[in-house]
């Protein structure tokens, strides 16, 4: 067994680990620099992986995996088959709970004392969860759960004042405010001893006693809140001394029921750029950057045109679910009043959209396409159903390369097309984003404008903004031997397919689809009638999005046409670069054109094979 200054200089070695090795691949910088000693802890407390240790998001658990024998393969981290950036069951029996998604660790974790409790087990169950997943509605359900329940359960709460951007809440206040309180959980047993001894005496002094009791318990019992969901609260512990953390978690061990420990730590801890910004360096790029591309990214174009119509249009209010990088910096600065961080609670923010909607007021959601996935019903049932005017800019549409399975924006267009009333676009530029942004905010019903993890494509952006007829499709390049129907970024891989295709003498028709829903139908049938093979051309699941809409399309009017869905297949796609991603799935130009020639040789012959049987 190390001694406590042996596992500080074991700390202190993981610490200059990280810093190398998260310079150089990229990844999760601040959350890792700020659990490592809670991570050393941890693992000389528990019995990992008989004791499960439950990450939350997962984005923090490199310590975890570099003490669980993966340290060799950090150079490979979220690279194409390297090392995940989250735990995964697959990787190593240690990640005891595949994440990557806030606010899920309370409820698996109570899922995992229940069987340990079923079977007879004794082993422990740790969940550790930060201060901004803390703000899930997801967690909040696995309290009172568990509260209910008192099973053996230790939930360690990471507080370091940070989401990705600094902590909101009414929670997160009554956090600040536990951080400064001086009592500690041995002290907590002694004041409840206390209370017991205070006598009570006839029926109304009783009352008074109570009552004096309960104002007293509310005022002095650290983690009322947590004590009165039925957890016992610990804390707050330093979280950066490694003697201390060892000693409470020794202690929460032997407790019965579930037990809260609060731990305090410093987000970018020992990196002085890292603690002084810990938004800014909460996840970077490594020392191989891709080279600068001249043009904005989509995102950057979002928060810029968003400012630009909320300054001519004042009942335009944001709102977002903890990720105001993404694209809502400059809007939070610009208007401060009219910005809402929820804290990570895509439900409610979904929901609070359609309140504002039904006073007049033009909300728009922005969403990561991943994190849209936590809010579905509150798309369907308050948004969609009631045909409120909310506008969802959804980032992330697509493949967004390190993160992996958790993160690909993947299925937003196929599970929002299932949705009636909902207009569902996706532009081929930052250009167009401009055009489709300042159109949605002009319909009078839900609207969806999607873009990717991407820069643009370079085109100019200070030209006036045009409405884009909605399901209207926009035909860049006429053809006649084979139609690509694109969308999105696909839209520039299509043209050059096209160009490809023209050196072997295919003409190629090529149509920047623009809508998911609804599909532009008479330019869908003028192809069928030009009796055109088609390839649709999508960066979501194949199954449910713009070739399903157009493959319905086809069959329901009876046109009897080639139609080749290309776009994500029926399984998750890992971690790796866009590029490597794009290729590995077949959304390449190269492939595009293989699949075209294929396509057009098959109804060359079929024209062959008929005029032969009509000659006989
Ligand atoms: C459902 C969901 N929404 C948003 C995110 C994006 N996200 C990743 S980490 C993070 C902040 C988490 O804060 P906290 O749990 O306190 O961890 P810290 O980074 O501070 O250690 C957010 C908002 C996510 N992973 N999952
Ligand atoms: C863990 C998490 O969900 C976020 O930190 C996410 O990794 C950010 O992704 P981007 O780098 O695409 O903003
Ligand atoms: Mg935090």
């Amino acid at each position: 067994m190390l001694t406590v200054p042996e596992l500080e200089t074991l700390s202190k070695e993981i610490r200059d680990f990280l810093v190398q090795s998260i310079t150089s691949t990229g990844g999760h910088f601040g959350a890792n620099l700020g659990v490592v000693e809670l991570s050393v802890a941890l693992h000389y407390v528990f019995n990992s992986p008989v004791d499960r240790i439950v990450w939350d998001v997962g984005h923090q658990a490199y310590v975890h995996k570099i003490l669980t024998g993966r340290k060799e393969q950090f150079p490979t981290l979220r690279q194409f088959h390297g090392l995940a950036g989250f735990p995964k069951r697959s990787e190593s029996p240690h990640d005891a709970f595949g994440v990557g998604h806030a606010s899920t660790s309370i409820s698996a974790a109570l899922g995992m004392a229940i069987a340990r409790d079923l079977r007879g087990e004794s082993h422990h169950v740790v969940a550790v969860i930060g201060d901004g997943a803390m703000t899930g509605g997801m967690a909040f359900e696995a309290l009172n759960h568990a509260g209910h329940l008192k099973k053996r359960l230790l939930v360690i709460l990471n507080d370091n004042e940070m989401s990705i951007s600094p902590n909101v809440g009414a929670v997160s206040h009554y956090l600040t405010r536990l951080r400064a309180d001086p009592y500690y959980g041995k002290l907590k047993t002694e004041f409840e001893s206390l209370l017991k001894r205070i006598p009570a005496f006839g029926s109304r002094l009783a009352n008074t006693a109570e009552r004096l009791k309960d104002t007293l318990k509310y005022a002095m019992v650290p983690g009322i809140l947590f004590e009165e969901l039925g957890f016992s609260y610990f804390g707050p512990v330093p979280g950066h001394d490694v003697g201390q953390v060892i000693q409470l978690l020794s202690q929460a061990k032997e407790m019965e029921g579930p037990v809260l420990l609060h731990v305090v730590t410093q987000k970018g801890k020992g990196y002085a750029s890292a603690e002084a910004a810990p938004d800014k360096l909460h996840s970077i790029g490594g020392a191989v950057v891709k080279p600068k591309s001249s043009a904005p990214s989509y995102t950057s174009v979002f928060g810029k045109t968003l400012v630009d119509l909320a300054k001519k249009d004042e009942r335009i209010v944001a709102v977002t679910a903890a990720m105001l990088n993404s694209g809502l910096n400059e809007f939070v600065t610009e208007f401060p009043d009219r910005c809402f961080d929820v804290g990570i609670a895509e439900q409610h923010a979904a929901t609070l959209c359609a309140g504002l909607a039904t006073t007049g007021m033009r909300p728009i959601f922005s969403v990561y396409s991943t994190f849209l996935q936590r809010a579905y019903d509150q798309v369907i049932h308050d948004i969609c159903i009631q045909k409120l005017p909310v506008v969802f800019a959804i980032d992330r549409a697509g493949l967004v390369g390190p993160d992996g399975e958790t993160h690909q924006g993947a299925f937003d267009a196929a599970f929002l097309r299932a949705v009636p009333n909902l207009t569902i676009m996706m532009p081929k530029d930052e250009g167009e984003l401009r055009h489709m942004l300042y159109t949605a905010f002009t319909l009078s019903g839900p609207v969806a404008v999607r873009f990717p993890r991407e820069d643009g494509v370079g085109v100019p952006l200070d030209v006036p903004y045009e409405t884009i007829p909605i399901g209207k499709a926009e035909t860049l390049r006429e053809g006649k031997d084979v139609a690509l129907l694109a969308l999105g970024p696909m839209v520039a891989i299509a043209e050059n397919a096209a160009l490809m295709l023209q050196d072997r003498g295919i003409s190629a028709h090529v149509v920047n689809m623009r809508f998911v829903k609804p599909i532009d139908e008479d330019a869908l049938r003028e192809l069928a009638l030009r009796n055109m093979p088609m390839i649709t051309i999508e960066e979501g699941t194949v199954k449910g999005g713009l070739g399903s809409a157009v493959l319905e399309y086809f069959a329901l009017q009876k046109l009897s046409c080639t139609v080749y869905p290309l776009g994500l297949p029926d399984r998750f796609i890992e971690h790796g670069s866009r590029p490597e991603l794009l290729h590995q799935v077949g959304l390449t130009s190269e492939h595009i054109a293989q699949i075209a020639i294929s396509l057009v040789e098959q109804q060359q012959g079929q024209k062959w094979a008929n005029r032969k049987t009509a000659g006989r």
